[in-house]
């Protein structure tokens, strides 16, 4: 696994969520449920919470975009970059962007959203890309069934070097 430069950490354990946009190719609900669950990956091996907000302002803040989008990483169109994911700090840090120009999905081979967003989330709270083939860290997508999902020894052992773990887990 690698951090990022300097290390940057939250330096609270219950952070906050908010789903400012949505993609036109799954219902709300499925939205709402792959990101629950992609949080749930990280809050499963270390003392960290997330809890959702509907108004004002989150430490981590998730939104379906095309292109330019205000930050100066534009998307590319289908293909290529499917979203990427700000390290933790104030302000854009910790949010994480989708590019609506992929076909979302749930189940099926189609970029899988619940993958997508965990990797996201890593980068969200301080995990850079990993070098280790096979890591939900590592740059590449590749599709696997979510329902068999665990997180890969690399991912584990990278944020609870961050955040430690949880003794019951
Ligand atoms: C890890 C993932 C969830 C997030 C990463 C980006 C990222 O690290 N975000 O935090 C991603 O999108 N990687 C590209 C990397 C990539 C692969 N190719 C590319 C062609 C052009 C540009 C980029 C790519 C070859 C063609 C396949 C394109 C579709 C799959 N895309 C990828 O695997
Ligand atoms: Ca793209
Ligand atoms: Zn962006
Ligand atoms: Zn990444």
């Amino acid at each position: 696994y690698q951090l990022f430069s300097g290390a940057p950490k939250w330096k609270k354990t219950l952070l906050t969520y908010k789903i400012l946009s949505y993609t036109s190719d799954l219902p709300r609900r499925k939205v709402d449920d792959a990101i629950k669950r992609a949080l749930m990956v990280w809050s499963d091996v270390t003392p960290l919470r997330f809890r959702r907000v509907y108004v004002g302002h989150a430490d981590i803040e998730i939104r379906f975009a095309r292109r330019e989008h205000g930050d100066g990483f534009p998307f590319d169109g289908q293909g290529g970059t499917l979203a990427h994911a700000f390290s933790p700090g104030e302000g854009r840090g910790g949010d994480a962007h989708f590019d609506d120009d992929e076909k979302w999905s749930e189940v099926n081979q189609d970029v899988n959203l619940f993958l997508v967003a965990a990797h996201e989330f890593g980068h969200s709270l301080g995990l850079n890309h990993s070098n280790v083939y096979g890591a939900l860290m590592y740059p590449l997508y590749s599709y696997q069934n979510p329902e068999n999902f665990r997180l890969p020894a690399d991912d584990r052992r990278g944020i609870q070097k961050l955040y430690g773990k949880l003794m019951m887990k």
